[in-house]
Formats: C-alpha cells, sequence, structure tokens
C-alpha cells in the first residue's frame, strides 16, 4: 500500500501549482487518453515503490550503522605466532561454542600440515648439515641489535657448551666412529626414502589450506589461509564475506552471529555433514601418516636430529614437538581433533578476520567483532583499516620469544620487534581512545625454556646477570612493555597486562572474563550509561 508520507507526484501538483515550469513540462498532455493514463499511473506508483523501498533500506542501514556504533569492537594485535588466532579460538569456545564443534573435523588438515611440515624441515636440515657433530654452534643464527631497543641484543657466544654427544674431530681415524657415523647415514638414507610419500601430500595439503593461493614471505614455507578456508575444497563457504573495507574477510558460521542469514547456516550444516561423510585428502593422508609414523618417531629420536636442535640448525616450534608426541593418535582410524589440538594447531592468518559474538552484559547480549590479524610483517598494512573505531585492542607479545628471531627478517629478535610494535599501538593517534591490554603469553613455553637452562642473557645482554628464573624474567619484561606504554600515553590510558598462556582453556577463559569487564566498564562510561 503507498503511505502518504511523501509529497505527491509532480504531475498531480502540476494541476494546482501550475506557475512551476517543471509541473508544467511534465504534465500529461491535454489529449491523454484513458489508456495512457492508466499506463502512466501504473509508472507512477512503480516509481513510488522503487523510491519507497529505497528510503527503507536507508533507514535499516542508518538503524545498523547505529547499532553497529553501540557494538565492542576488539582488535587482537602482535607478531606472527604470538598466539592472536589462538586467544581468538578461546573466545569462540567461550561464546560461539557450536561453530568450534561445526569446524572441528576441518581441523585434521592443519593438523597433518603441521606434522609433515616439521617433518620435511629435519629431513632437509640432515642434507645440509649431516648428522651437526662437526658445526659451530648457532653458526647460522643471526643475531639482531636494535640501537633503539632499551634491551640490548648481544652476540650469540661463540663456542658452544659441550654437548654428551660431541666428538673431538677425529671422527675419520677412529674405525668404531667410522662404521657408527655411516650406520646413521644409512639409517636417515633409509628413513628418507620411507618417508618420502610425506613431501607429495605436503603439498596437497598446503594447496588445500591456502586455496592456491602463494604468499611470499609467508616463513618457513607456511602457508596463510584466510578466514573460511574450513570449507575450502569442498565448494562450500563457511564464511560470508562482507568487504565493508579492502582487505576485510569475515566469519559468521554458528550460532550467535548477528549478521547469520539463513543462508550462512545452511552452508555450516551442508559443509559439515559433507566433510564428515567423506573428506577425500584427509583420508589419503592419514592413511600415509599412519604407515609412516614409526618412521616419523625414529627420525624425531635420533641423537643427530637432537644434535641440530641443541644447536639450532633447525628450529622447531611449539606446535611441532606437540604434534609428534601425539602421533599414535592423530593417525589412527577415525581421529577427530580434540579442543587442546585444536588450540595446538598451527595456521598464519591472512589479512584480517572478523568474527562476531554475542557477549551477555547485564542480561542482554552486546555484540562484539573480533578482528583477527596476520602478524607477520608484510601483513601489518591491513591492520590500519580498523584502528579509528576500535573500542579495545589487546596486543600479544610471546615473551618465550627471547632467543628467536622473525622468520621474515632473521636479524630481528621477536621481542625487540614486539616492543618496536607495541610502541607504534601505543603511540598511534587513531588508536588514542581504545581500551589496551596486554598478553604477555607463551608463558609456559618460557617457563620450560628456562628450565632446560635456555640464558635470557645470552640473547639480551641487558638482562646481566640477573637471576635466570621465571618471576626475575618475567618482572624484567613486565618493565620494559610498562616503559614503553608510559612513555607514549598522552591519554593517561590505563594499560592492564595479563600473563598467558592462550593454550590453557580455564586459566585463559577467566583472563578473557576478566578482560571482557574491563572492556565493559570502559564500553559503559563511553556510552553514559553509568
Ligand atoms: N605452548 C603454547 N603455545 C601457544 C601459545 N599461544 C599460542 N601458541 C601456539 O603458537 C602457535 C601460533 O599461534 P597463533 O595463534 O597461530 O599465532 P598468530 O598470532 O595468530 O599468528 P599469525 O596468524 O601468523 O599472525 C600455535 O601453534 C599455537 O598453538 C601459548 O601460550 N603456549
Ligand atoms: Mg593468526
Amino acid at each position: 500500500m503507498i503511505t502518504a508520507s511523501r509529497p505527491p507526484s509532480v504531475h498531480s501538483m502540476a494541476t494546482t501549482e501550475s506557475g512551476d515550469p517543471l509541473a508544467i513540462l511534465l504534465r500529461p498532455p491535454a489529449t491523454e487518453s484513458d489508456v495512457d493514463r492508466a499506463a502512466r499511473l501504473m509508472r507512477e506508483a512503480e516509481a513510488k515503490r522503487i523510491s519507497d523501498s529505497i528510503d527503507e533500506e536507508l533507514k535499516q542501514e542508518r538503524e545498523r550503522y547505529k547499532k553497529s556504533k553501540q557494538d565492542v569492537k576488539l582488535l587482537l594485535l602482535g607478531q606472527a605466532e604470538s598466539g592472536k588466532s589462538t586467544l581468538q579460538k578461546q573466545f569462540q569456545l567461550m561464546y560461539n561454542p557450536t561453530s568450534l564443534e561445526d569446524e572441528r573435523l576441518s581441523w585434521r588438515i592443519v593438523i597433518f600440515y603441521n606434522i609433515v611440515k616439521p617433518v620435511l624441515r629435519i629431513l632437509d636440515a640432515l642434507e645440509v648439515y649431516g648428522d651437526g657433530e662437526d658445526e659451530d654452534d648457532m653458526a647460522s643464527e643471526k643475531v639482531s641489535g636494535s640501537p633503539e631497543s632499551r634491551m640490548r641484543f648481544g652476540p650469540p657466544p661463540s663456542s658452544p657448551s659441550p654437548s654428551p654427544d660431541s666428538h673431538d674431530g677425529h671422527l675419520l681415524d677412529n674405525p668404531v666412529s667410522s662404521l657408527s657415523a655411516s650406520n646413521s647415514e644409512n639409517q636417515v638414507a633409509t628413513l628418507r626414502l620411507r618417508l618420502s610419500p610425506l613431501t607429495s601430500v605436503e603439498s596437497s595439503l598446503a594447496n588445500r589450506l591456502s586455496g592456491g593461493i602463494a604468499v611470499s614471505g609467508s616463513g618457513k614455507g607456511s602457508v596463510y589461509v584466510r578466514s573460511g578456508w574450513q570449507a575450502r575444497g569442498l565448494g562450500f563457504s563457511l564464511g560470508k564475506s562482507r568487504d565493508r573495507r579492502k582487505g576485510r574477510f569475515s566469519f559468521s558460521g554458528g550460532r550467535g552471529s548477528i549478521d547469520k542469514s539463513r543462508d550462512d547456516r545452511d552452508d555450516v550444516s551442508i559443509t559439515h555433514s559433507i566433510v564428515e561423510e567423506k573428506d577425500q585428502l584427509a583420508e589419503e593422508v592419514a592413511s600415509v601418516l599412519s604407515s609412516c609414523k614409526d618412521d616419523v618417531k625414529e627420525l624425531w629420536s635420533l641423537p643427530a636430529v637432537k644434535r641440530l636442535r641443541d644447536k639450532r640448525k633447525v628450529r622447531l616450534e611449539e606446535w611441532a614437538e606437540y604434534f609428534f608426541k601425539s602421533i599414535d593418535r592423530v593417525s589412527s582410524t577415525g581421529y577427530v581433533p580434540t579442543t587442546d589440538d585444536i588450540l595446538h594447531a598451527r595456521i598464519q592468518t591472512m589479512g584480517v578476520a572478523e568474527h562476531v559474538f554475542d557477549v551477555p552484559l547485564h542480561g542482554r547480549n552486546v555484540t562484539w567483532h573480533l578482528f583477527d590479524v596476520g602478524g607477520a610483517r608484510g601483513q601489518r598494512h591491513t591492520w590500519v583499516p580498523y584502528f579509528d573505531d576500535a573500542t579495545a585492542i589487546i596486543f600479544m607479545a610471546p615473551v618465550s620469544a627471547f632467543d628467536q628471531y622473525l622468520a621474515e627478517d632473521p636479524r630481528t629478535n621477536r621481542v625487540d620487534d614486539s616492543l618496536q610494535l607495541f610502541r607504534q599501538i601505543c603511540s598511534n593517534r587513531l588508536l588514542k581512545n581504545a581500551h589496551l591490554v596486554l598478553f604477555l603469553n607463551k608463558t609456559d613455553v618460557l617457563r620450560e625454556k628456562l628450565g632446560k637452562g635456555t640464558r635470557v642473557s645470552k640473547y639480551i645482554t641487558s638482562y646481566g646477570d640477573r637471576p635466570n628464573e621465571f618471576e626475575p624474567v618475567v618482572n624484567y619484561f613486565v618493565a620494559h612493555f610498562t616503559q614503553v606504554h608510559t612513555r607514549n600515553n598522552e591519554n593517561n590510558r590505563v594499560l592492564y597486562t595479563h600473563l598467558t598462556s592462550v593454550v590453557d582453556t580455564k586459566a585463559t577463559q577467566s583472563i578473557i572474563t576478566n578482560v571482557r569487564d574491563s572492556i565493559f566498564r570502559d564500553y559503559l562510561k563511553s556510552a553514559a550509561l553509568v
């Protein structure tokens, strides 16, 4: 029905306002027949219907915009591997657990990749460095020393601490050693042959995950994924890209998502049932892994591999060790990833992925948009369009990384990079009103490294002769990050700092609740509700 809220058409006005030249121009001819008149009225009615529907759309858009102004927009920032996507999974587990269930099986591909890739890296390192016996400790590793950084990163010690397996350089004069060396070479050669099916499997897995997109500088030959990768290769989309800004991807599958359309729901359930029915690639890789699992275990336990790791010829990250230890379970028939497996699975984020949750506040739901960004240097330019309307930031700095260097720039120490990045975030004018939270993450890995005797002062000379123990080390890092914040804090904004290990679900969920409350306190203040 046409309502009377709009002014009458120019034609009817023309009859009353005969002085209006436009009305005169558009006035129907005096000779208009009944048929022409009926057609004209129909055209006018149609034009009015279209105009009204545009008005209605604009009104709804205004309301959506007004409502979205009240939504919480939370950015997860930090360097690559700092734990942003893992924290996002913890949010998902807490506020939208069914969507994680929907994705559960698709994580197999990532987990398989997380096993296959390091196996191939170990084999490569064995080829390049042999059994690592006559190589200098860390000879290949470069150490950075950013002059601006308050922390000084010293050069690595020139001589390695002797390992129990080390030799005195007379290997070839000793027939017994010579024999055992050739035995171990034979063992490696046999393993290389038996593990060769993993090479073709690796490229199929990488292809599935990246959707065929190769990104340069992805570090260690890893693959990047965009949100929605879970359904890739199956012909369905889990996420609905809203493309509001360039480079913006969104994930909106599962219950609790505000802009979930009927279509999205159908996508998720169809995808889920198809993944459950059969994922050919996952089945094939599982069977290859199952037939190779004893060889993988043998490779992992080779003294030469331990030597290469000790001497840092090959760096295996947390997740590789986690999945190597679980290989029997992971390669068994009917394997379904556990939540812990999903939290440990590693895949690099590309661009910015938006996740939407309904978060309860005093009996009503507030919509949270969580933006999980790619942290590698080549990805950081994609963050900026999200800065101007950010409600809060969680900046993640992996403090266990004091002895590691950026994959994309092997001269830069990771803690140094985190500090520099944190400085940029603290001093960014677009972010000056955002609530600021700092997660000093991977404290479990830090504890383990210190327990094994890795010395902080070896990589950060300014650490000096402070005790190489968890508390003083963590306090030292807290002091440095706090100082960066204090020196770049024009607005007197509070910094909320947490020591975290975001793979620990119980501890992380309690921290998320704490962060949620502190963000809500600011949110309520800014909404003038308290
Ligand atoms: N042990 C341990 N592992 C962690 C922790 N946080 C993250 N990880 C692991 O570290 C790896 C990298 O974590 P991600 O969450 O993918 O890192 P990210 O910051 O999203 O990295 P980009 O997407 O490249 O920017 C994953 O395998 C995680 O399981 C932690 O606190 N402890
Ligand atoms: Mg990520």
